[in-house]
């Protein structure tokens, strides 16, 4: 009776779809027990991200579905979050003390790379990971602007750094060593060198995630990039404007062709919405990423809209996520974060699926 009641506990939970991971509950792995004693059922739920505003709604959706019907009581639902490592990217050694690594990305400059990154940086610990920061877009370094940091970093041995802290974030950019008025002219390999000792020696403290500002385009440094940091996964930034697409488009397939999954794309200034009347316009285009991305098979993680918050919040080196995190915004960036938390949680199970091991036999 017992074995016949667990096994429709789990049948119910498997129509639970995450929206984070695109999966159900039981195929995800997520249903970690299911307990019975008479009617009453404990289930315990084990996310592999962090999604601190979502736990209390998903434990909810949890009890209705082992209560309806008058199927059984709920008495406990256990929803837990906890990040594992998934490095992705073979023959590489992690980074000391990073879990997991995620460029963001753009094929164009100006499409609010850097601003998504950081805003979403901010959603991850906002719920509930410890994140790092790392710009290397090194012709226009804006972290330092964006995080309200500044100054060179300590040095404890006179070769690693440490990174800078601000809004629970550790922080390196390329901008703290370089005067903010002085042009960057280095040559290509001379900057990948800089990027990588820049990653490679500073010294994050417990990392669940490293976002990457990634430099724009896909040019030698960020192909080089991509080939030689541990990355998890990437994720890519556009504008739904057609040049911006068609850039984009090379961004993805230059991170599908190094073996970096791209867990999905994000639209930014998706609309506008006029700050006196409130009418909402389109004004770069309609439906591009949705277009884009069902072209190429992956998400469409989420879109924001043009809004002059976003820009005057993150000038102002608070952005969105902080300055205002009861707002719709925010709350969308969280929604994104968990999402790209929740893919990523996925890949190291899709592994196998997405880099089949290829045979070739001699006849
Ligand atoms: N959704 C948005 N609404 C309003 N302003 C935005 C939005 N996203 C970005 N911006 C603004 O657009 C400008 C460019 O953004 P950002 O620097 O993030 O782009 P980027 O793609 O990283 O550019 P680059 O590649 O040149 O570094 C900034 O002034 C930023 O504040």
């Amino acid at each position: 009776m017992s074995q016949e009641l667990e096994s429709a506990v789990r049948q119910r939970l498997s129509q639970i779809i995450d929206p984070h991971t695109g999966s159900d509950l039981v195929a995800s792995g997520a249903v970690r027990a299911i307990g019975v004693d008479g009617r009453k059922v404990l289930v315990d739920i084990q996310l592999g991200y962090p999604a601190l505003s979502w736990q209390a709604e998903l434990a909810r959706q949890v009890k209705q579905a082992v209560e309806g019907d008058d199927l059984a009581e709920a008495a406990a639902v256990n929803v837990a979050c906890r990040v594992h490592a998934h490095q992705v990217q073979k023959d590489m050694s992690p980074l000391p003390g990073v879990k997991n690594i995620v460029a963001i990305a753009s094929g164009k400059g100006g499409v609010g790379k850097s601003t998504t990154a950081v805003n979403l940086a901010l959603a991850l610990k906002a719920e509930g990971a410890s994140v790092g920061v790392l710009d290397a877009d090194v012709y226009g370094p804006s972290l330092p602007m964006l995080t309200g940091t500044g100054g060179k970093p300590e040095s404890p041995d006179g070769q690693n750094f440490l990174p800078k802290r601000n809004h629970g974030l550790q922080v390196m950019s390329i901008g703290y060593m370089i005067e903010e008025d002085t042009p960057v002219i280095w040559r290509g390999p001379m900057v990948t060198q800089a990027l990588m000792q820049l990653a490679t020696n500073t010294l994050w403290e417990d990392l669940d995630y490293l976002v990457i500002d990634f430099p724009p385009g896909t040019g030698d440094i960020a192909l080089t990039l991509a080939q030689r940091i541990p990355m998890s996964a990437a994720v890519i930034v556009t504008t739904p404007q057609d040049i911006a697409l068609i850039d984009a488009r090379k961004a993805l397939k230059m991170f599908q062709k190094v073996e970096v999954p791209v867990l999905g794309i994000v639209e930014n200034m998706a609309t506008h919405v006029c700050s006196n009347c409130g009418h909402e316009e389109a004004i770069f285009g309609a439906g591009g990423g949705e277009r884009m991305a069902g072209q190429y098979g992956v998400p469409l993680l989420g879109s924001l809209p043009l809004d002059i918050r976003i820009r005057s919040e993150a000038d102002a080196g608070s952005p969105t996520v902080v300055a205002a995190p009861d707002s719709p915004i925010a709350a969308r960036y969280r929604e994104i974060a968990r999402r790209v938390a929740g893919r990523l949680s996925l890949q190291a199970r899709n592994k196998a699926i997405q880099f089949p091991k290829i045979v070739i036999q001699n006849s």
